[in-house]
């Protein structure tokens, strides 16, 4: 039998890979992404004209545009996300799996003519600057031009990456179609989609295969596809760290400079903190990257980290004046909005962008919209999709290819009780292990309830592309690593999200987190006081003017209180879930929690015999 076209073969040569994808899925035609903004410019007039998109009115928002998803495609969906390494432990619990072979047979027949009256898009694209060192290709085939717009504005496409890959260098071969063939005089949808969706992952390869759905993270394959999935596994054969984390640059009064690296869950805040302007007089907040860092020991021995994006796709619900003014100066045009609201007048809106809606609103799905609808305006996972370099508050050398150096890490998520809204670790082990448990609700980013508790470690779960035990023992390794050379970053923990008995916020969040960062800073140039508690160190009294942000003494200790008996109880549930990695969990995770235990037990003594 002739060897079937695949788009599953071992990667030979980009020709090839190109020539074997064209015969199976059978394009109308192939269409080379250049980079230059004059086809950029010709491929969304294109897409306005066939009712893809809608172009904003540019007296209000120029060279903008309005995409609204097909409302089955809205968000990740992780049930259909797989990672395909060749055993299945190596995926570890966290993931799904498929093996490999089976997976590959089954896209096949998915893909089998998959373009039909479509066009392939060929999209080469680079993670960090082209030519950095640690900086990676991939060559992305889609049949969706808005796939293609938001990759343009995501990472750097176009020729002086070919020429790369031209001249050998590796690359990631990410495949994308949105499962939607188009037969002879069939109408087009704005939105075409497929009810069969698979994200897969096939890391030995090191390569993606995205089926059926042109929803961000799970068609925009360099970013939570390569950038983190691949990119994890890639991180731990070679000894660095790929992150969902932002990265920022504090400058203090003194003048002073630090860089944070901050790990938070989707929907639960990086953007908004990468971009903080704080209430604190004289902290300058420098954006270097909103959600996702690739990190590296150095050669003068410390933890450096590139943001390997170009762009934001940043959640837009929540994002005002109010709350965060630098997104909103970011968001002026140049952009592409995914389900959110139009107002009559040919701008957008969303819940947060105003206090009160404007009149006459028609809705993410094109329907018309008024205040009493029981249904918010813009899908609450609704998305901007603009450059990274229109943000007024970006560094000026956050392309710099050599990255800056990490002087602290932060993990963060989202409770409404428990976990006190700021913790130093105690060392690096420590930090792991905070990293390793985090638990957070669930937000909209990904389909499912919406505010159920989940552990998500490193906020990695639906982006780590490989055993998350054997994830935590690199994270191990690199820290011993960093240690031989003095370069160990500390490591925190935040809550913005604690929430009183009322279920309001105990903590005004936004601008009022430069307290917390000041805080966090001066711990590390040791001129903050804290005290200890079973769970790390937080702040000393009157370490952090509270008062000042309008928080008042009973929240403050609310925003702390330690409940032991609650904190027991998830020690419990940390156990069970710990237990599911087996003899992939690292002896030092499992001592951590042993340890916790213990500062528990002995604090709920204490108080009881304080009470007795
Ligand atoms: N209450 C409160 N809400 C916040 C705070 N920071 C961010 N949010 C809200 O949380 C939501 C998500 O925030 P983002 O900054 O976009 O989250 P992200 O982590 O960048 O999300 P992904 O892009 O999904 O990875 C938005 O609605 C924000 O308004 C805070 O300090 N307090
Ligand atoms: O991947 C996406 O669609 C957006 C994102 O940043 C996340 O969910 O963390
Ligand atoms: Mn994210």
């Amino acid at each position: 039998m002739a060897a079937s076209p695949t788009p599953v073969a071992p990667v030979r040569s980009l020709d090839a890979w190109i020539a074997e994808n064209v015969e199976l899925l059978q394009p109308d035609r192939v269409v080379w992404v250049d980079g230059s903004r004059g086809q950029l410019d010709a491929l969304l007039h294109e897409m306005v004209e066939e009712g893809r998109i809608i172009r904003l009115n540019p007296e209000h928002r120029p060279y903008s545009f309005l995409a609204r998803s097909d409302p089955d495609d809205v968000a990740r969906v992780e049930a259909r996300t797989f990672i395909c390494s060749e055993n299945e432990a190596d995926a570890g619990p966290t993931n799904n799996w498929r093996d490999p072979d089976a997976m590959r047979a089954e896209l096949r027949d998915l893909f089998a003519g998959a373009m039909r009256g479509r066009t392939m898009y060929v999209v080469p694209f680079s993670m960090g600057p082209v030519g950095g060192a640690l900086s990676r290709y991939g060559v992305q085939l889609t049949d969706s031009a808005y796939v293609v717009a938001s990759m343009s504005i995501m990472t750097r496409v176009g020729e002086t990456v070919l020429e790369r890959i031209r001249a050998g260098a590796r690359w990631v071969a990410a495949l994308h179609s949105v499962g939607a063939p188009l037969e002879p005089g069939q109408d087009d949808v704005p939105w075409p989609s497929s009810p069969t969706k698979y994200i897969c992952h096939f890391p030995e390869a090191r390569e993606i295969i995205s089926f059926g759905s042109a929803y961000g993270g799970n068609a925009i394959l360099a970013k939570k596809a390569f950038a983190l999935r691949i990119a994890s596994v890639m991180a731990r054969d070679e000894g660095w760290l790929a992150e969902h984390m932002l990265l920022l640059r504090v400058t203090d009064p003194k003048g002073r400079r630090f860089h944070i690296a901050a790990a938070f869950p989707s929907a639960c805040g990086k953007t908004n903190f990468a971009m903080l302007r704080s209430s604190l007089p004289g902290w300058e907040v420098e954006t270097l990257g909103d959600d996702i860092a690739w990190l590296a020991p150095g050669s003068d021995g410390r933890l450096r980290a590139i943001n390997p994006e170009a762009g934001f796709f940043g959640v837009a619900p929540g994002t005002g004046y109010g709350t965060n003014p630098t997104a909103i100066d970011t968001l002026w045009g140049n952009t592409i909005f995914t389900n959110v609201a139009l107002r009559p007048d040919g701008d957008v809106w969303w819940e947060g962008l105003t206090p009160t809606p404007p009149e006459g609103l028609v809705d993410w799905r094109g329907e018309p919209w008024s205040p009493d609808a029981g249904a918010p305006a813009a899908h609450p996972n609704s998305r901007f999709c603009v450059s990274a370099a229109q943000c007024p508050s970006i560094a000026p050398d956050w392309d710099d290819p050599n990255g800056v150096p990490i002087d602290a890490i932060i993990f963060g998520g989202r409770r409404a009780s428990n976990v006190p809204l700021v913790v130093e670790a105690r060392d690096w082990e420590h930090g792991v292990f905070l990293g390793a448990t985090i638990a957070s609700e669930r937000t909209a980013a990904a389909e499912g309830q919406v505010g159920e508790l989940r552990r998500d470690p490193f906020a990695m779960l639906p982006f780590c592309g490989y055993n998350m035990g054997d994830y935590m023992q690199h994270w191990l390794e690199v820290g011993q690593r960093l240690r031989r050379t003095g370069g160990v970053p500390a490591v925190y923990q935040v809550n913005w999200f604690r929430k009183d008995a009322d279920g309001s916020w105990l903590w005004p969040g936004f601008s009022e987190n430069g307290r917390v960062l000041a805080w966090i800073i001066e711990r590390i140039a040791g001129e903050a006081a804290a005290s200890d508690t079973p769970l790390g160190k937080v702040p000393a009294v009157g370490a952090i003017e509270y008062r000042e942000a309008g928080v008042t003494d009973e929240q403050w200790q609310e925003l702390f209180r330690i409940d032991e008996r609650a904190l027991l109880a998830e020690a419990d549930d940390t156990a069970a879930f710990l237990d599911g990695f087996g003899d992939r969990l690292p002896e030092a995770v499992r001592r951590q929690l042993g340890g916790l235990r213990e500062r528990l037990e002995q604090s709920a003594g204490l108080s009881r015999r304080a009470v007795a």
